[in-house]
């Protein structure tokens, strides 16, 4: 039911699907391509391989595994910021090979600089982004990001002024504000408490339909995936048993089948999504982590 047909024919082999194929029609140039990564910090040891999926224009894509299975790793090549020992991943048609300011990144912790109000924060990634802007444009710009985030009371106010969750959604709206091609969330409420965590997911959940952002996030909550997520990504950790090494990668693509239009308040109560929960905590429990 949930398996996507088009992404099990990119990664091969998968493991026997339970569940009925559903036809998804998937574009050969899909925006973002992931072919056959594979990183190994030892050499006989890679940490994942053959990891290949795709992420359509507009598509909010989680994935989920233990610790150790490479989410950040992954995250960290579509950032630019790292690169793999095998495969190729491509954004919009060219292949990613650095740094881009087409890609926003919010990581567990805020980085922030410490020294610069949340409003300068802000600023200064937008004058990255467009040198040629005058300091009016900018302010208009760094504003209505910071209203998108609920934070205009305090866009003079420095991080440390700041709780943990507003530091995160300072975050968030810095990375909404240069406008990227596509969003990379590393656990970006990983810090924080239940109840701030669900407000935030809110809003991004909110900002995401409203602009059509295409993200790929990293989560370790299921319910966190099923809320925001239209795909959730089930990583297998590496794994020595039997006496030879088989490395990681991706064992299932879930094509969540609960309405776009949901809210965290009638998730619980949604058809399907119990079904859904059950089958990805068994993947976890039983599945992810074979050693
Ligand atoms: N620079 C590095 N040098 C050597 N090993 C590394 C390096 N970076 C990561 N690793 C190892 O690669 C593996 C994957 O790390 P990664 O951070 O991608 O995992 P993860 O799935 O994101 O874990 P977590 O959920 O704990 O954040 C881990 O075993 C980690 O120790």
């Amino acid at each position: 039911m949930w398996s996507d047909a088009s992404d099990r024919e990119l990664i091969a082999p998968l493991p026997t699907e339970t569940f009925a194929p559903q036809p998804k029609a998937k574009a050969m140039n899909a925006f973002l391509k992931i072919e056959k990564l594979g990183k190994a910090y030892q050499s006989d040891k890679p940490v994942f391989s053959d990891v290949s999926f795709n992420i359509d224009k507009g598509e909010f894509v989680c994935i989920i595994g233990h610790s150790g299975c490479g989410k950040t790793t992954i995250l960290n090549v579509l950032a630019g910021l790292d690169t793999a020992s095998e495969g190729h991943a491509f954004m919009d048609g060219r292949e990613i090979a650095g740094p881009s300011l087409e890609r926003g990144v919010v990581f567990q912790s805020h980085a922030l600089m410490p020294w610069l109000t949340v409003r300068q924060n802000i600023a200064f990634a937008v004058k990255s982004k467009w040198p040629e802007w005058k300091t009016p444009q900018v302010n208009v710009h760094v504003e209505k990001h910071v209203g998108m985030v609920g934070l205009l009371h305090a866009i003079d106010k420095k991080p440390s002024q700041l709780s943990g969750g507003m530091k995160q959604r300072v975050g968030i709206a810095r990375a909404f504000a240069i406008q990227p091609k596509m969003l990379l969330l590393d656990e970006p409420f990983g810090a924080l408490d239940a109840l701030t965590r669900g407000t935030i997911q809110d809003e991004l959940m909110g900002i995401v339909r409203q602009t059509q952002q295409t993200v790929f996030m990293i989560t370790h909550d299921v319910d966190e995936a099923i809320l925001l997520s239209d795909r959730i990504l089930l990583m297998s950790n590496g794994n020595a048993s039997g006496g030879s090494y088989v490395p990681g990668g991706l064992a299932e693509v879930v094509v969540n089948p609960l309405p776009r239009e949901r809210t965290r308040a009638q998730l619980h109560h949604l058809p399907g999504y119990y079904d859904m929960r059950n089958h990805i905590v068994d993947f976890l429990v039983s599945r992810a982590k074979a050693h």
